[in-house]
């Protein structure tokens, strides 16, 4: 249960009354998540998100949070609004964090999308890119490639969490280095596009949301990022085709990629695998004891390293 900070009744209450919401009837923590403490908060009004921001999010970002969704609903792309108070500001403070009160969208995040799902997900992140094409702002990507050693060196040692892990992660970050693409189509990503990040009611997607490592990098980057998420088994060993195929057939409705960007994908995804291992290796170790959060196992992300790595991993990346 991702729930690192506490929220006083009273100064809840106080916080609600801001708002043109209703009043307060109740609120819980939420299951779902690593990153922030989230509550469902029920009013006289309906059904809201409340959001307080812990370890990976800088309050400085929040302006940049709250203009992309704003802009991305403008151009009717299902994400949910950050609600402001009757002063107009949607950034406020609890409990010592940043926080925001959030529409609330319905949907059910998915833990074996079909590949028919894989489509409609793969269709969502290209429309949510062609939507993001005429957006202003931007952000440095503060978990791109260029922080990876960062997250690996504040780990500690890599092999307390998976034996073999350190010498693994300092080859690929080595390659990587090398090889990383430069000039390839940029634009605000994602950059986190799991199945616990979009919800959907039966084939249909119904809401993207936990926009907060959203940042200026490789479109493409963002297509490996939900390659590596919605199209593997469990234990990241099998990559399943039919849902990779339609993942990658529903994206290109919406954008074609280049030559290169085709290219790059296998390279990308072994980014995309590595940047997952890294955070949750670190979160592994550093995860404080006391907090209500399950942790997420580096090991399968591992497991999509070494297939991404193969020779044929091209052929993950084929429409069908
Ligand atoms: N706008 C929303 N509408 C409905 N449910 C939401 C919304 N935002 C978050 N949630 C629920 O809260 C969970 C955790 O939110 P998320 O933003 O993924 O947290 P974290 O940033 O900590 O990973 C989600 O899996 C979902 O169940
Ligand atoms: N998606 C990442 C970690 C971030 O968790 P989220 O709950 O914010 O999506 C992972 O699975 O490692």
């Amino acid at each position: 249960m991702a729930v690192y900070t506490d929220v006083d009744p009273d100064d809840l209450a106080a916080l609600v009354a801001r708002y043109d919401i209703g009043t307060l009837l109740s609120c819980k923590g939420i299951a779902e998540g690593v990153e922030n403490s989230n509550f469902l908060l029920e009013t006289t009004g309906g059904r809201f998100i409340l959001t307080l921001y812990e370890k990976r999010v800088s309050e400085g970002d929040l302006p940049f949070f709250v203009d992309l969704l704003a802009h991305l609903s403008e151009k009717h792309c299902p994400v949910p609004a950050m609600i402001r108070d009757r002063g107009g500001d949607a950034i406020q403070r609890i409990s010592g964090r940043a926080a925001c009160i959030i529409q609330f969208l319905s949907g059910i995040s998915l833990t074996h999308p079909s590949p028919a799902q894989c489509a409609s997900a793969g269709a969502a992140l290209g429309a949510m890119h062609r939507a993001v094409a005429d957006f202003g702002g931007t952000r440095a990507n503060s978990m791109g490639r260029e922080h990876w050693r960062e997250v690996a060196s504040a780990t500690g040692n890599l092999d307390v969490v998976i034996p073999g892990l350190q010498a693994v992660v300092d080859a690929e970050l080595d390659l990587l280095d090398r090889e990383w693409p430069s000039d390839l189509p940029k634009h605000v990503i994602h950059a986190d596009l799991f199945p616990d990040n979009v919800l959907m009611l039966g084939d249909r997607v119904t809401g993207l949301i936990d926009f907060y490592f959203a940042a200026t990098d490789f479109r493409a980057y963002d297509v490996a990022v939900t390659h590596a998420s919605w199209t593997f088994s469990d234990d990241g060993r099998n990559c399943n085709l039919a849902r990779a195929g339609a993942l990658m057939r529903g994206y290109a409705e919406e954008i074609c990629l280049t030559d290169m960007e085709v290219a790059a994908l296998p390279l990308l995804a072994r980014g995309a695998a590595l940047r997952f291992l890294l955070t949750r290796a670190h979160d592994w170790v550093h995860t404080p004891a006391d907090a209500l959060v399950t942790r997420k196992d580096p090991a399968p992300f591992l497991a999509r390293l070494r297939r991404y790595q193969a020779e044929d991993a091209a052929e993950l990346f084929v429409g069908i």
